[in-house]
């Protein structure tokens, strides 16, 4: 008999069927209220899941679900589950790490740059037909080139993005880190130092950590207070990794020049947040690896995975390896 799977995001019909092929798949898009009752009652029989990053899969949801065997995430960030508790009851979370890589840091970049050079606002200007002279110093951007990049979560999409500021910008690199990372200090000088002298140091300010119990509001309001004033800060990691009332603050009263946000505390990020009232921020729907190609392979990769998994084999993209073998 097939095992059942729980399929909680629409998946392009080539994949779906490579899981109806093997499984018996139950699907919902998303979970809300007006399915949430369907939602539990199919979790009590299923014994895997495959869905996206903004469904969020907490113990109590997941304790309904008895027989689950595999969960899969279309994604690399793994924060919508409890690592800790899957792997008490022995459940594998696979993941999509490495195929987003070079997108996302291509968004990333998108930010540096937008912002670095009032792109939104100064579109903006023009399409609201307010471009009536030349622009003047006052609305000048910064120069991304040459200047000091600092990333703080120097992972392998941290990578990327510092391969970008090095070979294509000239920037100085930067990186604050858990451990060191020999490949990016041979191939592109990176200099590896700790948060506050990268804080204090840097022109651009990355953050691509993931969110953890210890990266949880690792960037607030002293941490603000610590960059230059030019400093532009720049967050494609999960919103929870900043303090956001902080760094409204910060933006607000001149404590650094500009950010650029592709992820939120709350999202969708709602219109009456004080962010979307400043000029000086940029502000980007989690579009981290939105592309055509990097969606279809991140899902392919997810279906794989899953197959993988409640085959037997969790060898590829486990987010929780190390704690089940323990
Ligand atoms: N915006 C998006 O659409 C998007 C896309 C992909 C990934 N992400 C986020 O980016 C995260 C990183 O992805 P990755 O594939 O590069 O992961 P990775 O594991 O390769 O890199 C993360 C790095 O952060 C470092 N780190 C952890 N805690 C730290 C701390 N306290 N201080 C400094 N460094 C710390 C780790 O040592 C690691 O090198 C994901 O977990 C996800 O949350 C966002
Ligand atoms: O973690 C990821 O892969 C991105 O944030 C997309 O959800």
């Amino acid at each position: 008999m097939k095992k059942k799977v729980i399929l909680y995001r629409d998946i392009p019909a080539q994949e779906r069927q490579r899981l109806d092929d093997q499984f018996d798949v139950t699907f919902f898009d998303g979970m809300n209220e007006s399915n949430k009752d369907a939602f539990v009652i199919a979790l009590s029989e299923t014994e895997g899941l495959i869905g996206s990053n903004s469904t969020s899969m907490p113990p109590t949801l997941l304790d309904l679900a008895p027989r689950l065997q595999a969960a899969s995430t279309i994604s690399v960030g793994t924060d919508k589950f409890d690592l800790t508790y899957l792997s008490q009851r022995g459940i594998p979370l696979m993941h999509t790490p490495g195929v987003l890589n070079e997108t996302t840091a291509d968004t990333l970049f998108t930010l540096i740059m937008c912002t670095a050079r009032r792109a939104i606002e100064l579109s903006n200007m023009v399409r609201e037909g307010r471009w009536t002279s030349n622009i003047g110093e006052s609305l000048y951007g910064t120069d991304v080139h040459g200047k000091t990049l600092g990333i703080i979560g120097m992972g392998r999409i941290g990578y990327a993005i510092a391969k970008r500021g090095h070979f294509g910008f000239d920037m100085k690199i930067q990186y604050s880190n858990r451990h060191r990372k020999p490949d990016a200090e041979q191939d592109l000088n990176a200099t590896f130092m700790d948060m506050e002298e990268l804080l204090k140091t840097s022109d651009f300010v990355c953050v691509m950590t993931p969110l953890t119990s210890q990266t949880e509001r690792l960037i607030g309001a002293k941490e603000f207070a610590m960059m230059k004033k030019s400093a532009i800060f720049i967050n494609g990691s999960r919103g929870k990794v900043i303090d956001e009332a902080a760094l409204v603050e910060a933006l607000s009263n001149g404590t650094i020049r500009a950010a650029g946000l592709d992820v939120f505390e709350v999202e969708p990020l709602p219109a009456s947040s004080p962010l979307c009232k400043l000029d000086n921020a940029v502000l980007f729907p989690h579009i981290g690896s939105a592309t055509t190609e990097t969606r279809l392979k991140m899902i392919t990769c997810a279906v794989d995975n899953l197959i993988n998994a409640l085959n037997g084999d969790i060898s590829q993209n486990c987010a929780n390896k190390e704690q089940l073998n323990r």
